[in-house]
């Protein structure tokens, strides 16, 4: 299978319990959750995405013929030193990474000593091997994917109560505030239900704070 590739960077994991981890971005293009299209927006199962997952013409983006050649893309793009064994990481998000994350990429990159994240809507059950599962979920799509290392749910979404989902197995559970023109309000809805439920923690952007990508 050929992989369509959006974008991709490395920098600190800007969210969840990850942040701050130095980590390759590899950002696929498309999603099931909306075409990306500003005309779809309103009309969409999600409509408060942050990115421009469209095409393959993003800064380290492209069209990858098989799952090595990507795996090599990926190496390259990391910045670490000889000595970081055990410490490489690789975040695939989009777009909906798992339209595309296959066994046999997964195969090529845990080859090159990467950890494998993935940050995902929770709508299409991930294959085995990938190490961090964040689950986002959305409200126009079942959750399928119902366990994982963190839940991220952006806040608020009033049809998606953060009540919903405490019954399934993350080990963290956050509020991430969403970004748009009502952000402030946002954050501090976020704060207060942190405060009330203190099962859920807040997770910032951080990466949006300080100008990273
Ligand atoms: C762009 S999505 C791509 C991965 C996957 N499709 C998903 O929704 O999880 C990456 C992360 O950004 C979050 N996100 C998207 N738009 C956001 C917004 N306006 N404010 C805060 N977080 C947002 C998503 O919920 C998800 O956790
Ligand atoms: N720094 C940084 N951290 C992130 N965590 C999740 C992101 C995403 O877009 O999936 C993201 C991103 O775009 N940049
Ligand atoms: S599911 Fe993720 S990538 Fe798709 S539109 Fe929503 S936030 Fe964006
Ligand atoms: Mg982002």
């Amino acid at each position: 299978m050929s992989y369509a590739v959006k974008e991709m960077f490395v920098t600190l994991q800007g969210e969840g319990a990850q942040t701050g981890r130095a980590s390759v971005f590899c950002r696929f293009a498309g999603c099931n959750l909306w075409s990306g299209r500003e005309q779809d927006r309103a009309t969409a199962a999600c409509t408060f995405c942050d990115t421009d997952f469209i095409g393959t013409d993003g800064e380290g983006g492209g069209r990858f013929e098989t799952a090595e050649a990507l795996a090599s893309t990926i190496e390259a793009c990391w910045t670490g030193t000889a000595d970081d064994s055990g410490r490489r990481y690789v975040v695939f998000t989009g777009g909906e990474p798992l339209l595309q994350l296959d066994d046999a990429l997964i195969a090529a990159v845990k080859a090159r000593d990467f950890e494998i994240a993935v940050e995902t809507n929770g709508t299409i059950a991930g294959p085995a091997g990938i190490d961090w599962i964040c689950v986002s979920p959305k409200p126009g799509g079942a959750l399928v994917q119902t366990e994982g290392a963190e839940l991220k749910l952006v806040y608020p979404q009033p049809e998606l109560p953060p009540e919903l989902f405490e019954q399934f197995a993350f080990r963290h559970f956050w509020l991430q505030p969403m970004d748009g023109p009502d952000r402030i309000a946002n954050t501090q809805a976020a704060v207060a239900y942190c405060l009330s439920h203190p099962r859920w923690r807040l997770s910032l952007q951080t990466h949006k704070l300080i100008g990273i990508p």
